[in-house]
């Protein structure tokens, strides 16, 4: 089902937009994406895609029912995934079955969510990471391959963030040489895993271990939930999808319950700890948290995610802004177009610089992941509590920053971005769940605070810190940190709130402890603050990452190329010292007469960004294909695609709805 659409001449609104340019667009492009020669492999892999099915569907999804949605989705994705492993991983090679670039090309087809994105998104990295050799050797080749479906089944109906709680069972038989997974209560079953309820025929399920009449707490096994050939649930196997959701509506996120379910012991994913025939539980971690790595690797995945989502948002926004027109400014002149009011360059130009933002940090992020699992391989876990604390806050802050964002992106549209065919409303609701899985916000930030608390005291007693925290040992005894309005200033002064915030943590609860409570309370009683310290010390990390980062990758750049990321840049970080003139008045000597003048230059800024506003959205070089949007295609013919969207509502297939005759009809003459 492919629709043909017209090709449209460019809005002249949006023509004359980009006249106005003054950098190299294909130089920012280029940064995005890593280097000259990533763009080109993007460019041929989104050709693949594109060229070979890639759908616009007829009716719109939104406009099917749940069943046949998933049955439309199914059929896509059965398409994509050929192509995936007939000719994208040619390009990309097998080893970068996750790369953003495969990622971002599922999004032709998909305005929502494909229901096998957690069999490579989970089950397959889960595979690689948790498995032995021989495991490996066993599963992966056929999950890659698509001869089995997994999900990742962790969550269940009662826990989902305390992961020590989870109740599922998987007692060792020694006699069979078998695990006997059972789910004790209603609030052990496994809730929640996408493309568990009707696509999975395999997933890997998180239970508490038990051997030789002890408990170990949870490991990780490959279970078989479904027939291969009948796809029937396999006896003594619950599953079911788990009911309409805010979003994610066609990755049937599902249900599972186990009674006495029988699975080898080849089963049990081993590469950290084992269970002998004889039922004798052998360690071989070095770190006790090793088994949560494929959460870890998602957060990190995650940024670089948010960054392209909000890059999504930022373009249809921007785009809509340059053609739409509202409001005469005098009598008799023509009405502006809408990107001309500051607070909507207030609105928008915060999300370009912050897709920027998480695309440089998500990059440095990924480095830093791949260099701490390096070690990690080696047997040195010594960096894991940094990657824990770094990965944990950059998911919080970058997926929450970008819902925000993104809702503001909506709000820019007016009554149009509230329409599903401008698409705001399905990345709003992907977004919205990044915030919650994979470890909710405020867990995950207090995740952070536990470190920072630990590092404070470090600094304080005159040791080293680990680099990302390097901060504190300058920042940990001073008072206020001296005001300069300069960037290398306003980067200082969010590590001086950063660590004025934690060390304020740490008098609370010590002020707590002496007045009698104990240690759990004292913390308890101060997450509040730890909280917004660990979002503190995630912006100093932010701030700093971005500009360090911008300043490398710019190195080579034309001027104008320098001078516009440059402008992005201070943009970020102005946004952000403005965003919290309470802190900075706290921890730092700014008066008032600085944060005026910071006002001011803050919009003198979106004033100097606004002839680049449709170019530097341009940069992002994402196609109608993948924009799936109304008001966001790079011709900016809003109305008409309005309007072509407004006649495929069901509503419209008939001049009069049968409900006149049935109910309006009699209401009307009193027969009801
Ligand atoms: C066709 C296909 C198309 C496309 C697909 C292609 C590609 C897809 C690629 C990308 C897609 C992008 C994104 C989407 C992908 C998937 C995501 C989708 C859905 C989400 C799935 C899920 O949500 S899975 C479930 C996730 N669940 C959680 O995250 C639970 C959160 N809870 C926890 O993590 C933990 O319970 C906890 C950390 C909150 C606490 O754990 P615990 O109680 O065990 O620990 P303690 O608090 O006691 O802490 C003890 C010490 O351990 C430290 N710690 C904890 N965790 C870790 C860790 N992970 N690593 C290292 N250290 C850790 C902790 O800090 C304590 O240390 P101390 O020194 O302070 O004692
Ligand atoms: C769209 C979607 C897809 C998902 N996919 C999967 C999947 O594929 N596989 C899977 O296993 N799971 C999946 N999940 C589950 C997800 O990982 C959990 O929902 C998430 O980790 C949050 O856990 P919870 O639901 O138990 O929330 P809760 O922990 O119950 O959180 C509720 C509230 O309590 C607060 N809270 C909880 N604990 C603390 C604490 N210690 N201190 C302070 N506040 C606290 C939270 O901040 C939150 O405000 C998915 C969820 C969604 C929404």
């Amino acid at each position: 089902m492919k629709a043909n659409r017209p090709k449209r001449d460019v809005h002249p609104d949006l023509a004359r937009e980009r006249l106005k340019c003054n950098f190299n667009i294909e130089e920012v492009t280029n940064i995005i994406d890593g280097g000259k020669d990533k763009t080109l492999e993007r460019k041929k892999i989104e050709d693949i895609a594109l060229n070979n099915g890639a759908c616009l569907d007829e009716i719109p999804d939104e406009c099917l029912s749940i069943k046949e949605r998933y049955e439309n989705a199914i059929r896509k994705s059965c398409i994509y995934s050929n192509i995936v492993r007939n000719e994208m991983l040619e390009i990309t090679g097998m080893e970068n079955f996750e790369s953003p670039v495969l990622r971002r090309t599922a999004d032709a087809f998909f305005k929502d969510i494909s229901p096998f994105m957690l069999h490579l998104g989970m089950f397959v990295p889960t595979l690689i990471g948790q498995s032995t050799p021989e495991q490996m050797a066993e599963w992966l080749p056929k999950a890659l391959d698509m001869k089995i479906i997994g999900a990742y089944a962790q969550t269940e109906l009662g826990h989902g963030t305390f992961i020590r709680g989870l109740e599922t069972t998987a007692t060792y038989d020694p006699d069979k040489e078998e695990f006997v997974l059972h789910s004790p209560t209603i609030t052990s079953y496994k809730w929640w895993a996408g493309g568990l309820g009707k696509t999975a025929n395999h997933c890997v399920v998180m239970a508490q271990l038990y051997t030789q009449g002890e408990c170990h707490g949870t490991h990780l096994f490959i279970v078989q939930i479904r027939d291969l050939d009948t796809h029937m649930p396999l006896p003594g196997i619950k599953v079911g999808e788990i009911g309409p959701r805010m979003g994610f509506s066609s990755a049937d996120n599902g249900f599972l319950g186990f009674n006495s379910f029988r699975i080898p012991r080849q089963n049990m994913l081993m590469k950290h700890a084992k269970v002998e025939k004889d039922g004798c539980y052998v360690k071989s971690a070095k770190h006790g948290k090793l088994t949560y790595g494929t959460m870890v690797f998602i957060r990190v995945t995650l940024v670089s995610e948010m960054s392209f989502n909000l890059s999504k948002a930022a373009t249809i926004a921007i785009r809509y802004s340059a053609v739409r027109r509202q409001t005469e400014l005098r009598p008799n002149e023509p009405e502006p177009q809408i990107l001309d009011y500051p607070t909507q360059q207030h609105k928008l130009f915060i999300c370009i610089a912050t897709a920027h933002a998480f695309q440089l940090t998500s990059k440095w992020l990924w480095d830093t992941f791949q260099a701490v699992m390096a070690d990690v391989r080696k047997g040195n876990v010594d960096a894991l509590p940094e990657l824990h604390a770094l990965s944990s806050c950059l998911k919080a802050v970058s997926t929450s920053d970008a819902l925000s964002h993104i809702e503001q992106c909506r709000f820019a549209c007016g009554g149009h971005g509230y329409m599903l065919s401008s698409n705001l409303p399905f990345i709003y609701s992907f977004v919205a769940a990044t915030r919650t899985y994979e470890g909710d916000y405020t867990v995950l930030l207090l995740q952070t605070a536990r470190f920072l608390v630990k590092a404070w005291e470090q600094a304080e007693s005159g040791n080293n810190v680990t680099p990302t925290v390097a901060y504190l040992n300058r920042t940990a005894n001073t008072k206020r940190v001296v005001w300069d309005n300069t960037h290398e200033g306003i980067i200082q002064s969010f590590q001086a709130i950063a660590a004025g915030k934690i060390g304020q943590c740490v008098r609370s609860i010590r002020d707590r402890i002496k007045s009698g409570m104990d240690y759990e309370d004292a913390w308890l009683m101060t997450t509040v603050q730890l909280v917004a310290a660990a979002e503190a010390h995630c912006r100093a990390v932010l701030v700093n990452t971005y500009w360090n980062e911008m300043i490398r990758l710019t190195k080579s750049s034309s001027a104008n190329v320098k001078t516009v990321m440059h402008q992005l840049a201070v943009l970020y970080l102005m946004y952000w010292a403005l965003e919290k003139t309470g802190d900075l008045l706290k921890y730092s000597s700014v008066s008032k007469q600085d944060l005026d003048d910071l006002q001011r230059r803050y919009e003198e800024l979106l004033a100097a960004l606004r002839p680049n506003a449709v170019s530097l959205v341009d940069a992002f070089d994402l196609r109608d294909e993948i924009l799936h949007s109304s008001l966001g295609s790079y011709d900016g013919c809003v109305y008409e695609r309005l309007m072509e969207e407004a006649q495929k509502s069901p509503l419209n297939a008939e001049p009069v709805n049968p409900s006149f005759h049935k109910y309006i009809k009699p209401l009307m003459q009193g027969k009801l």
